[in-house]
């Protein structure tokens, strides 16, 4: 075998992002944009607050006290006269200071008796008040194209008076799984089969980041199955197989793949688990052999399928984030692979959680974070800040 071919993490990330461009924008309403890439900047089309608001419930009072209590002013319920020195309104939070009015009296200091307000302690002129468009102003630049909407943005988008936004269209993937042992029904699998999981769990990756999954098939090990099989997958973004990636008899992926007109980018890349994956491309689309070891397609899933999607889906900042964790126990030397080790996650840091075949499901569902090893790392003692990737298994919340 050509050793030489199998290339570095950096470079497979270089050659498999630089080839990919955002998708189709479409317009949709803000309410469903959660998880979708903003195209275009969002630009503010109202002033918020559009008036200066009082922040808490009590009195707006104008000058020194005490005062003439003369109206109300609710939120939505503007009172509509100014206030002379002497006079006050009660007030609700959030809604708007009548003209005049420079302080607030929070209904805890305040004291009312036939309509003459009394404060203890005296309220400071200006405080508990929100003033017209600290938040924003008509015309601001709010979010910034890329940018992934969450709830935040949300609310913001909504705040800011918009209501539809140009977003990059979601991705769709379709899921092969390759392999005469697997069975579609976990339930009822003969006990030389083997319930197949690697479809369900990208699925499951996939929606994480934005994209639709268009088709999910099971794949025999016959080349002509899986050359139809990728026939089938033509109108999709991103083809995901899993398994018969690697140098068996039975892996097929790269004979069928050549097949059904795709043209192989690389194929190996130097990490641990995950080394035999393949990046083809037939047309605009992409083409992702994913090894079948359910880790090994985690671990390259999430290497590279959520970054290509990401991609696809108008992000700007496709690869995953690392952060430095200390090490909550010792990390023995690495090997000559860089390798994403499974670890858990604890207010002392991130402990190395010993299994590390790369079918040992048990193993990766307890991990909260990768550890990225660099080749050739020396032993690291407790202590000791490694660089991690967070998974979503459940240590953040
Ligand atoms: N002689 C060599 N053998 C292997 C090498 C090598 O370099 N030389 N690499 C090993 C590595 S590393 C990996 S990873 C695997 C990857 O192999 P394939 O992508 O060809 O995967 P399969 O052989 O089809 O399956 C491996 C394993 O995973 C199970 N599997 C497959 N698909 C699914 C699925 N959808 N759901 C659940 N489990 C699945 C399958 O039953 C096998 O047990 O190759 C090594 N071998
Ligand atoms: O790289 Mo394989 O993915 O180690 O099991």
């Amino acid at each position: 075998m050509a050793r030489r071919s199998v290339i570095t993490l950096d470079e497979a990330w270089e050659r498999l992002l630089s080839s990919i461009a955002p998708l189709e924008a479409e317009q949709i309403p803000v309410d469903e944009s959660g998880g979708r890439y903003l195209r275009e900047a969002l630009v503010a089309r109202r002033t918020q607050p559009y008036a200066d608001l009082s922040a808490m419930d009590g009195f707006a009072a104008s000058g020194e006290g005490p005062w003439a209590v003369i109206g109300e002013a609710r939120a939505g319920h503007a009172f509509d006269r100014a206030l002379s020195p002497g006079q006050a309104v009660a007030i609700s939070t959030g809604a708007a200071l009548p003209q005049g009015a420079d302080r607030i009296v929070v209904k805890e200091d305040a004291s009312l008796a036939q309509a003459v307000l009394r404060a203890d302690p005296l309220p400071t002129p200006g405080r508990h008040i929100r003033r017209r468009g600290f938040d924003f102003k008509t015309g601001d630049t709010l979010l910034a194209a890329g940018t992934r909407m969450a709830a935040p943005h949300i609310a913001l988008a909504r705040t800011a008076g918009v209501g539809t936004i140009g977003v990059t269209r979601r991705p769709r993937v379709a899921i092969l799984e390759c392999g005469d042992e697997l069975r579609a029904d976990p339930v009822d699998c003969p006990p030389d089969g083997l319930p197949a999981s690697n479809g369900a769990m990208t699925a499951c990756m996939v929606g994480s980041v934005g994209a639709e999954v268009s088709s999910r098939v099971l794949v025999p090990d016959r080349l002509e199955a899986v050359v139809n099989a990728l026939d089938d997958a033509k109108d999709a973004d991103l083809v995901l197989t899993s398994g018969g990636a690697s140098v068996g008899e039975h892996d097929l992926i790269k004979p069928a793949l050549e097949r059904a007109g795709f043209t192989l980018d690389f194929w190996r890349v130097a990490i641990r688990p995950g080394k035999p994956l393949i990046v083809a491309r037939r047309g605009s689309q992409l083409m992702l052999g994913l090894p079948g070891n359910p880790v090994s397609t985690f671990v390259t899933a999430f290497l590279f399928a959520l970054p290509a999607l990401r991609r696809m889906a108008g992000s700007e900042r496709a690869l995953p984030q690392p952060i430095n964790l200390p090490l909550a126990g010792v990390l023995p030397a690495a090997g000559t692979r860089r390798e994403f080790l499974r670890a858990r996650l604890s207010p002392e840091g991130a402990t190395l959680i010993d299994e590390r075949d790369s079918s040992a499901l048990a193993a990766l569902a307890r991990a909260d974070v990768l550890i990225d090893r660099p080749i050739g790392a020396p032993v690291q003692a407790e202590g000791a800040l490694v660089s991690c990737y967070l998974l979503e298994n459940g240590a953040i919340a």
